[in-house]
Formats: structure tokens, C-alpha cells, sequence
């Protein structure tokens, strides 16, 4: 790279001038440093074999320079430590504000990255240059070595333009924000989002709801006081932000303030000075920073279908909050309800109490709800939830309100804005669905009954444990290696009563594999198929940085491969690596191992280290079924390898004469059926969908 642009990177469409605006955003990042990524699913993707630099389908960086990697000067990391990448996307908000002339804060453009790249606890320029080499201005930055944390942290900030207060921020900025996590999302381990206080808890409560069956880490996080100032929270909010995303797969849109980590749709802001901004006020954070990382495994919501990662962008704009005061006039209410209101959030008194001596407004109320408003009952307390316990707040349910038991009003307003919009559901199940719980922002039903303290108490009595740290531990490391053992054996009816008592089925053991690693070497698909259902994550990458589809695809397992795709899974790693693979496979003559990376969504013309591609080693072996499965199969014919050979070369040089003709028939129909087989080769595979 011999220009240096220092400033910082841009998304799609944020600047005129920016280069392509029609390339996803974690290419453009990446292509900005020089190296474009490409998805290993990417088939047919015109970055392919454009690109001489190593790069892994997590984003721009090379893998197979992990091996140069020495201590950095807070190196106490081991060299082979796995890395994590994680997007950050830097919409505004006092983070990273500064002061003009009048002392008033405001957004400065590019001064972030700049900065941050200067701050030694933010970014580790040793780790850099020895990963990067001496163009490393625009290369990612890396977070310096964390105690106790399993993978290093590097990161992209992608700044948005304009930086926004977030009190200039509005359905529209969710949807790029969406966009851009949806177009970036196999790219990266995971995302954080600086954003504003004031609105905060607003976007984290929409993007809950467009994020659907989100299998990666979102965090949302900002400050009181900017990160240039020598006294602020920025910093601290922003590393341990950074810190959760790349090391634990919590699959939910979160919020971290102040030491803890929210589901973000729970949150509300509830101070403009305090640094504590933030509560949840009815459910338990999910993870407490202290000097240690104590994650709540047990209260994280995860997807139970087996569905891919998708986002929804049609956000309904005409939904309204109506908080109630005692001296409210009919006629406010009426008008509220007017068209174009589609969905309102009424803020009731108490435990969803409304004045029912008011018989006009009932019937306001009775009315709209007959002309299909969605209007949905919350409390006015920042505690607490909305029941039938009064007769005042019974009756709204008589006339078809809805009651929004403990959902914060910023959650109830973005629900009703995401139900309001789905073409596909009709009024009743629009009704029905704002009483569900969708994401966790609600609580309708008592939790299922956990018989976890019988079991772990008991083993915990006789080895005399007693402590919560020492219970904490024996469940942590008693669960893992049960399910394992079930999952081994193939014992459904054992997994099901570990789940009664509470048992985790993403739980990492020792070697960092969940009980989905296991399935999936084992095959056993009512296993994968019972795991994924009740919410087990299949982005967990173990000790040796497999995931459970690179397990599937080692044991061959289609039916796996198959499954854990259609359920958001997908190759990670570099892509040369696959590369090797597909070469291994072609040498071996393994047919099956092939068709495993093509499920797995493999480019089968990948190249591996030399610029080889399986067709060139199964030319040079001879080995004639590999041959015509790889055209059946639309690999590519005529590549060089980094000699220049083609696979026609190499069967030549080897006389292999039916894999000669083989190719040279292939090559002679190419001319005719050229436009033909266009059409017959699969989708262009867009790995961002
Ligand atoms: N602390 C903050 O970030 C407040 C700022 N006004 C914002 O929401 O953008």
C-alpha cells in the first residue's frame, strides 16, 4: 500500500466521495487497507481471485501471518493466541465529542480513530506493525493484551457521517445501522455501536427487534464524558465493550454501561449526570465487569429455530407514546388516535390503572382499537409490571388493549413499530405477537421451574463446597461435561432433564467446545437438530478455533452441514486454509469431502497456498471422478496456478489421458454452452444475506 489516507474509514454512502458505494461495508473497510475480504461462501464473488493477499472470511486480515506474531509490548499474551475481529461502528454521541470555541460539545469528524490509534491502552502498535507490517496506518487496530481473556481483539471502526447527537437520531439511522451489521455480519465476531445516551436505548430496543435470529454479539455502549477527557467513562465503556463482542457469544443487542452489560430492550436512561446512565429495570444484567468477567449465561435469550440471521428494515413510523397525567381531556386522546397513528404505547398509572370513571375515554379507546390501532397498556414506574389486579386497569383489556406486562416504554414503542410492519402477520396475530415475547423484552410468563440446586447442591455436599464461587465453578464445569456425555450417547431424554436443571447447552468445557461441537462430529442429527432448537450457538469457536460446521465438514456429516447452514453458520477462518482443504481432499480422492465444503457453501475453485485449486491436484493424481465432480460443479477450468499451470497442464505433464480429455472435451463445449452455463451455474452466493 504506498498511499497512506489517514483518514478514517467511511461506510457505503456516507461521503460523495467515497469510492463504491455498492460494495458491502466490511469489503470497503477492508479494501481500504488494501486487502479486500472475501466470505469463504462467497461463490462466484468477483473479489475471488482478484487479490494476491492472504485475507479470512472474518474480514480483511491474514491468518497465515499469525506465525510472526512476537509478544508486543504488553505481551504477555501468547504469540498463538487466537484473534477476534470486531466491527465498530461509531455513529456520534459524547464519546467522542469534543469542546469548540463556546465550550459546547459536539461530534468532530475523523478525530476518533485518529486519536484512539494514539492511545497505548486503546491500541497495541507493536502488535500492529509486527501483523501489518511499516503501512500499518490504515490497518486495523488492535486492542492490547487482556488478562484472563481467551482471543486478541482487533478492531475497524467504520465513523458514520454525519456524527449524529442522538437526539438527531431516528428510524432511519437504525436501519443503516442494520444495514450495515447485516452486510459486514460474517466478517466479524462481533459489533459494537457507539452511539449517544439520549436515544440510546431507543435503537438498541429497534435493532433487537430487526436483528432477527441473531446468532453474534451487538453492543451498544457510548458515554458521559468524552474519551479525550482525562477524566471519563468512555474508556472503559469502549474496551469492555470491545472485550465482550470478541470473546463471548451472547446473541442479543446489549447495552454496556458502567461495569455492566443489559439486553438492550430492557434498558432505560435514567440519569443525565450519574456515569451509572443506565438501569434494567426488570431484568438482571447479563454480564457484571468487576476485576473478573461474570457472565449470567442463564438469563441470555437465544434463538430457538433453525433460522438464518436476517434483518428486518421496515420500521412502521406512525406509533406514538400517550403517557396519562389526571387532567388529560378526551379530546387529547381522540386526537391522538387519529390516523395515520397506527400503534400507540399507552403509560398507565400503577400496575396498568386507567381512569375507567371516564366512560368517553374508554370509548376512545374502544373505537380505535376497533379501527385495528394497536394500542398496547405500560406502567408509568420504571418498576415493575403491568397486571389485572385493579379493576382500572382490567377493564382496558375488555376493550382490546393490549397489556405490555414489564416492557419499558422505549421497548413497547419499537416492538409495535416492528409488528406494525410485517406484511406477512395478520391483526390478530399482530395482537398476538406484542404480547409474546419476541426478544426477551418482556416477562409474561413465570420461568420455567430449574431443579438446578437439588442436583448441584447435592454433588456440592459431598465434595464440602459452600461458597457461591465454588458452586458458581462446580456448575460450570459439572454441566459441560454432562451434556457432552448425553449428547455422546445419543440420550435425549438426559439432555431434556439436564435443561430442567439448568444446564446451558452453548456451555463451553475445558477445550472451549459446547455440546454442538460434539453433535456434530457425532452426526447425530436429532442431536444437532434438538441442540439448535433449544438455543445453542453455533458461532462458538473452540480451543483450536473450529466451529461446529468446520466439525461437521471434517466428519463428513451432510445432513449437519445442511442444517447448522440453514440455521445463520457459515466458514470461518482463511479462505487459503479452505483452500488446502479442498486440495487434501482432491488428492485423497475423497469425493464426500468435497460435497461437505460445497454444502458447507466452500468456493470449490478456492486456490490454496501455491494459487492451486482442487481441479489442478485432482488433474495431477489422475483422479478421474474428482475431475467430473469439480465440473459438474462449476469449478473453474482455466486458472493458473502461481507457475502458470493450468489443471490441463498438470494432466498433461502426467499423461493422464482420460482426465486430458476430459478437460479438453469441457473446454471445447465452454465455447458454445458459454451463455448457457452461465445461467446454470448457482446463484451469485452473497454471503451478507
Ligand atoms: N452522553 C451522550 O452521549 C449525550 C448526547 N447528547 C447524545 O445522546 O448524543
Amino acid at each position: 500500500m504506498d498511499a497512506v489516507d489517514q483518514r478514517p474509514t467511511k461506510t457505503p454512502g456516507a461521503s460523495p466521495d467515497s469510492e463504491d458505494d455498492t460494495l458491502p461495508l466490511a469489503m470497503k473497510l477492508a479494501s481500504q487497507n488494501g486487502t479486500p475480504p472475501v466470505a469463504a461462501s462467497q461463490n462466484g464473488s468477483p473479489w475471488k481471485r482478484k487479490q494476491m493477499v492472504d485475507v479470512n472470511a472474518h474480514g480483511s486480515l491474514d491468518l497465515s501471518k499469525l506465525s510472526m506474531r512476537r509478544n508486543s509490548s504488553y505481551g504477555k499474551m501468547p504469540p498463538e493466541a487466537p484473534e477476534a475481529k470486531v466491527l465498530v461502528i461509531y455513529t456520534g454521541g459524547t464519546i467522542g465529542m469534543m469542546r469548540n470555541e463556546k465550550n459546547a460539545l459536539e461530534p468532530r469528524p475523523y478525530e476518533f480513530v485518529r486519536k484512539i490509534r494514539q492511545y497505548p491502552n486503546m491500541h497495541d502498535d507493536v502488535y500492529a506493525g509486527k501483523r501489518y507490517g511499516p503501512a500499518k496506518i490504515m490497518a486495523p487496530l488492535v486492542l492490547p493484551y487482556v488478562e484472563g481473556q481467551h482471543r486478541r481483539i482487533l478492531y475497524q471502526i467504520s465513523e458514520y457521517e454525519p456524527l449524529l447527537d442522538s437526539s438527531n437520531m431516528g428510524i432511519a439511522d437504525w436501519v443503516r445501522i442494520a444495514t450495515d451489521v447485516r452486510q459486514s455480519y460474517e466478517f466479524f465476531d462481533g459489533f459494537v455501536i457507539l452511539h449517544g445516551t439520549d436515544t440510546l436505548s431507543y435503537t438498541a430496543s429497534a435493532l433487537s427487534f430487526m436483528f432477527e435470529n441473531l446468532g453474534k454479539t451487538i453492543i451498544i455502549t457510548g458515554s458521559q464524558i468524552p474519551i479525550f477527557e482525562t477524566r471519563t467513562d468512555g474508556k472503559d465503556n469502549f474496551t469492555s465493550a470491545l472485550i465482550l463482542a470478541g470473546n463471548y457469544v451472547i446473541p442479543e443487542v446489549c447495552v454496556f454501561f458502567n461495569s455492566r452489560l443489559f439486553r438492550g430492550n430492557r434498558t432505560v436512561k435514567v440519569s443525565s449526570e450519574s456515569l451509572d446512565a443506565f438501569n434494567s429495570p426488570n431484568a438482571a444484567p447479563l454480564v457484571k465487569m468487576g476485576i473478573n468477567v461474570e457472565v449470567d449465561y442463564r438469563v441470555i435469550f437465544r434463538p430457538c429455530t433453525v433460522d438464518k440471521f436476517t434483518v428486518h428494515v421496515q420500521m412502521d413510523e406512525n406509533v406514538g407514546l400517550l403517557r396519562l397525567f389526571p387532567s388529560i381531556s378526551v379530546a387529547t386522546v381522540h386526537a391522538f388516535l387519529q390516523a395515520p397513528m397506527r400503534g400507540v404505547v399507552l403509560q398507565t398509572y400503577g400496575a396498568g390503572n386507567f381512569p375507567t370513571n371516564r366512560a368517553e375515554m374508554i370509548q376512545a379507546l374502544r373505537e380505535a382499537s376497533a379501527r385495528e390501532v394497536l394500542i398496547v397498556n405500560c406502567t408509568q414506574c420504571s418498576e415493575g409490571s403491568v397486571c389485572d389486579l385493579y379493576e382500572t386497569g382490567r377493564q382496558l383489556q375488555d376493550v382490546g388493549i393490549i397489556p405490555g406486562y414489564d416492557m419499558t416504554p422505549e421497548a413497547a414503542l419499537a416492538k409495535m413499530s416492528y409488528v406494525l410492519s410485517k406484511q406477512e402477520w395478520d391483526w390478530e396475530m399482530k395482537k398476538k405477537m406484542m404480547k409474546s415475547n419476541l426478544r426477551g423484552e418482556l416477562t409474561c410468563d413465570k420461568p420455567p421451574e430449574m431443579q438446578e440446586y437439588d442436583l448441584i447442591d447435592a454433588v456440592a455436599r459431598t465434595l464440602h463446597l459452600t461458597s457461591t464461587k465454588e458452586l458458581g465453578q462446580l456448575k460450570s464445569s459439572l454441566f459441560p461435561a454432562m451434556v457432552n456425555t448425553a449428547v455422546l450417547a445419543g440420550d435425549l431424554a438426559k439432555l431434556t432433564n439436564l435443561k430442567g436443571y439448568g444446564a446451558n447447552m452453548s456451555a463451553e468445557n475445558y477445550d472451549r467446545r459446547t455440546a454442538l461441537h460434539v453433535a456434530c462430529c457425532e452426526g447425530n442429527i436429532e442431536m444437532v437438530k434438538y441442540l439448535l432448537q433449544h438455543g445453542a450457538a453455533v458461532h462458538i469457536r473452540d480451543r483450536y478455533d473450529r466451529t461446529p460446521l468446520m466439525d461437521a465438514i471434517m466428519h463428513d456429516h451432510h445432513q449437519a452441514i445442511s442444517l447448522l447452514i440453514k440455521c445463520g453458520a457459515h466458514l470461518t477462518g482463511s479462505i487459503r486454509a479452505i483452500g488446502d482443504g479442498l486440495c487434501a481432499a482432491a488428492a485423497r480422492n475423497q469425493l464426500t469431502r468435497l460435497e461437505s465444503y460445497r454444502i458447507a457453501g466452500a468456493d470449490l475453485s478456492q486456490e490454496d497456498s501455491c494459487g492451486r485449486t482442487a481441479l489442478h491436484v485432482a488433474a495431477l493424481y489422475g483422479h478421474v471422478e474428482v475431475v467430473q465432480y469439480l465440473l459438474k460443479n462449476y469449478a473453474e477450468v482455466n486458472v493458473p496456478d502461481y507457475l502458470g499451470l493450468t489443471p490441463l497442464d498438470y494432466a498433461l505433464k502426467v499423461n493422464a489421458v482420460p482426465v486430458v480429455e476430459m478437460l479438453q472435451a469441457h473446454q471445447a463445449s465452454r465455447g458454445d454452452e458459454l451463455s448457457f452455463e452461465a445461467d446454470k451455474r448457482p446463484p451469485m452466493q452473497n454471503s451478507f444475506d
